[in-house]
């Protein structure tokens, strides 16, 4: 497989002025993006997420060729992004929440339109694409409907679309499930996890909700102050910042002494014993093997960690 997004040393610089004084301001810069590489295959779906302030934007910025970079080399589909940026935009789409791809006063349907013949797409892919869209993200209620009518949600479902109608290589969003409500988000995130079930678009997005995180990124580049903190599946987040499973026991009756397994400890102990939580650090097998002997096993039920836990922990570590 070869690397549709490939970075080495990223990097970006913001002169910023500050007060020093009543008249004086000093200038500094300051490394929004520090050094980050990067390397992205065909079809991979990536989360790069990061607290407040982090550098997300900033390089999906100069990944799409919004940007310049201060320094360090940045190729996307073979392309440097800012100098060829004409030729980029036929391999990526864009779906950044403050930019508009459509047309304010035109129904979705014309701007869609309007796509087709800026990217000069065959009528019939255009239609295929479209099609696949219209269904998934049930866009027909207000395919008709001037884009400043559209709810928040509804012009996010038609962002999308139009950021695929040029089939493009990769996919990249900025939030994308920001602010939309719940039925949205969900008909935002089933669409995502299919376009990468599909595997034939690259894409990568950022947001700070931890259910996009949990649906769809297979692979999380966790960013801090401009730099790559974790590159990995959350699974290995959660084993690097210790967060375990739990296994949850009700019984018939208390025992006189609690299960004692390797690898499981006792967290707590409810209704007189009649509940019992344990963490762990071993796979659940031999703890329920060892509880089920005890005879008055009822009811057993696994907690999976929880990502909002291991991403709160990994920001404070920081
Ligand atoms: N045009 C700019 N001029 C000066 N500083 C900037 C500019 N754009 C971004 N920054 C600074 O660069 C840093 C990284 O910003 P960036 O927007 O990339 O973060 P982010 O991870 O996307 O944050 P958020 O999650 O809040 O969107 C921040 O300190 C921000 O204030």
């Amino acid at each position: 497989m070869s690397a549709v997004i490939e970075t080495r040393g990223l990097r970006k610089e913001f002169v910023v002025r500050k007060r020093a004084g009543r008249f004086r301001r000093t200038r500094h810069a300051i490394a929004a993006v520090d050094g980050v590489d990067l390397r992205v295959e065909a079809g991979e779906m990536l989360g790069y997420i990061g607290p407040n302030g982090a550098g997300k934007s900033t390089t999906l910025k100069m990944l799409t060729g919004v940007l310049h970079p201060s320094g360090g080399d940045v190729r996307v589909c073979g392309f440097e992004p800012v100098p060829q940026r004409v030729r980029l935009a036929r391999g990526i789409g864009v779906v950044f929440g403050q930019r508009s791809q459509l047309w304010w006063d035109l129904p979705l349907r014309e701007s869609f339109d309007l796509l087709r013949h800026i990217y000069r797409v065959p009528p019939s892919e255009h239609a295929a694409r479209l099609a696949r869209c219209r269904s998934m993200l049930e866009l027909d209620p207000f395919l008709d409907t001037p884009v400043r009518q559209l709810s928040l949600g509804q012009r996010m479902r038609g962002e999308i679309t139009a950021a695929l109608l040029h089939g493009p290589a990769v996919l990249f969003l900025d939030e994308p499930t920001i602010g939309l409500d719940v039925v949205s988000k969900q008909s935002v995130r089933a669409f995502l996890a299919e376009v990468g079930a599909r595997g034939d678009t690259t894409v990568v997005l950022t947001t700070h909700d931890l259910a996009d995180i949990q649906r769809l990124c297979e692979r999380l580049v966790v960013i801090d102050h401009g730099r790559v903190v974790h590159d990995g599946t959350l699974a290995a987040l959660h084993a690097r910042y210790g967060s375990r499973r739990r296994v949850v026991a009700d019984l018939d009756a208390p025992l006189d002494r609690p299960v004692a397994v390797p690898g499981a400890d006792l967290e707590s102990t409810e209704g007189g014993g009649a509940r019992l939580t344990y963490a762990l650090d071993q796979p659940p097998g031999a703890l329920i093997a060892a509880l089920a002997q005890t005879g008055v096993l009822r009811d057993v039920k696994i907690e999976e960690p929880d990502i909002e836990e291991v991403v709160a922990r990994l920001y404070k570590d920081r």
